[in-house]
């Protein structure tokens, strides 16, 4: 029995892939769905899976929050296919992995219509589970460290249940991922599905939404237009920020790996958003002004992942630190919003 309750013994075997899988065009490649890879993590994900040349790569997504200019490099290569679909309906193709991570995850995009973000988690989620069955590929949800809710254990671990709002406006997205998380464990159960879950902690990096409203890309682009940071009260909550090369690097493991997770993959070190506001101003703009401005409901107080698991069952931490990490994105934002560095 694994640590989440799952008899591994007793799983049926996952049903026969398509016969397509054999045909002797596809034989040496692997057919890989990225289900919202338009998007941030996901067209980083794009890039790196690219990188091997046995790997096909077919993105499915419907530019809600995503756009095709994060895949342009991509676009006519013989390896690669863009669909516009949305995940809320069903799709038929033939793939051998799916990478599911089309739902909208900056809490601005994701309340705008929540009603579509719970869709999106659980009528999205069951297609691509019914897409895994029918066809036999391995799924990986990208699941999300709000499943934790507000918690009261810190750090946290995967073993904890947390302490989810269930009628706030933060739930159709925390327990939407919830659900799927449900689903992904149903589907293993009774259909012998193979099944990875990835507990995404706040990842930041190049290409995300300048005006995403996400905390790293806010003050980031804040300083950069030297317009106050805007931090939210008290500013003493916590966050642990995880580099996305880091984050892609743990994907493809999980993926690749035996342990069905849930697995936390971020990077522990914790920072108050006051903190996060500093940083930022040392690093990129030390005349930018810190305004203290009014929260949303239900924010976490504390965030920061223990990750032994994903040390001792993928050989995987992260390596970028934060201070590293807020240069590399600096650049990305200076190109888009046309600021160049005075020297
Ligand atoms: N970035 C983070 O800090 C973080 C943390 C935890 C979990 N995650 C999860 O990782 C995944 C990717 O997050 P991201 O930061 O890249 O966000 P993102 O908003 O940049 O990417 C999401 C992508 O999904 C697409 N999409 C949304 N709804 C869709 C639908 N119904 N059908 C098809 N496509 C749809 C969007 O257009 C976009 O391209 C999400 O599942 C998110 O919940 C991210
Ligand atoms: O301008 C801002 C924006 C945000 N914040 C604060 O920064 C913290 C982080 O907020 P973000 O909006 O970046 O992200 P959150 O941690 O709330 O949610 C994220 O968590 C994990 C993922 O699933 C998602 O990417 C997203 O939901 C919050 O405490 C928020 O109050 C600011 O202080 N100023």
């Amino acid at each position: 029995m694994s640590s989440n309750g799952t008899d591994n013994s007793t799983s049926k075997k996952p049903p026969s892939p398509s016969p397509l899988r054999f045909s002797k065009f596809f034989q040496s490649n692997m057919r890989i769905l990225v289900t919202g890879g338009a998007g941030f993590i996901g067209s980083h994900l794009v890039d790196k899976l690219m990188e091997n040349e046995k790997n096909e790569v077919i993105v499915v997504d419907n530019y809600f929050t995503g756009t095709k200019d994060n895949l342009k490099k991509w676009i006519g290569h013989p390896r690669f296919e863009l669909i516009r679909h949305d995940v809320t309906e069903p799709l038929l193709i033939e793939v051998d992995q799916i990478y599911h991570l089309a739902c909208p995850a900056s809490p601005i995009f994701y309340k705008y219509n929540p009603v579509k973000t719970i869709k999106t988690n659980v009528i999205g989620t069951l297609n691509m589970l019914g897409l895994a069955k029918r066809v036999g590929a391995r799924i990986l949800l990208t699941s999300t460290s709000e499943v934790y809710g507000d918690p009261l254990e810190h750090p946290q671990t995967e073993s904890y249940w947390g302490n989810v709002n269930p009628i706030g406006v933060r739930s159709c997205y925390d327990e939407g991922k919830r659900v799927a998380e449900t689903l992904m464990f149903d589907y293993h159960r009774q259909h012998g599905i193979e099944i990875r879950i990835a507990r995404i902690f706040n990842t930041y990096g190049p290409r995300m939404n300048i005006d995403d409203g996400r905390v790293v890309s806010n003050f980031i682009a804040q300083a950069l237009r030297n317009e106050p940071l805007t931090v939210q009260l008290p500013g003493t909550q916590t966050r642990s920020f995880c580099y996305v090369s880091d984050m892609v690097d743990g994907l493809i493991r999980l993926m690749e790996g035996e342990n069905t997770g849930p697995i936390n993959i971020g990077n522990p070190g914790e920072f108050t958003m006051l903190e996060l506001a500093e940083s930022v101003k040392e690093l990129i703009n030390p005349e930018v002004k810190i305004s203290m401005v009014e929260n949303t409901p239900d924010d976490p107080r504390q965030r920061k992942p223990v990750i032994t698991k994903a040390k001792e069952v993928l050989g995987w931490e992260p390596k970028v630190k934060l201070r590293d990490g807020l240069p590399l994105m600096e650049e990305d934002f200076r190109l888009r919003l046309g600021v160049p560095k005075k020297n």
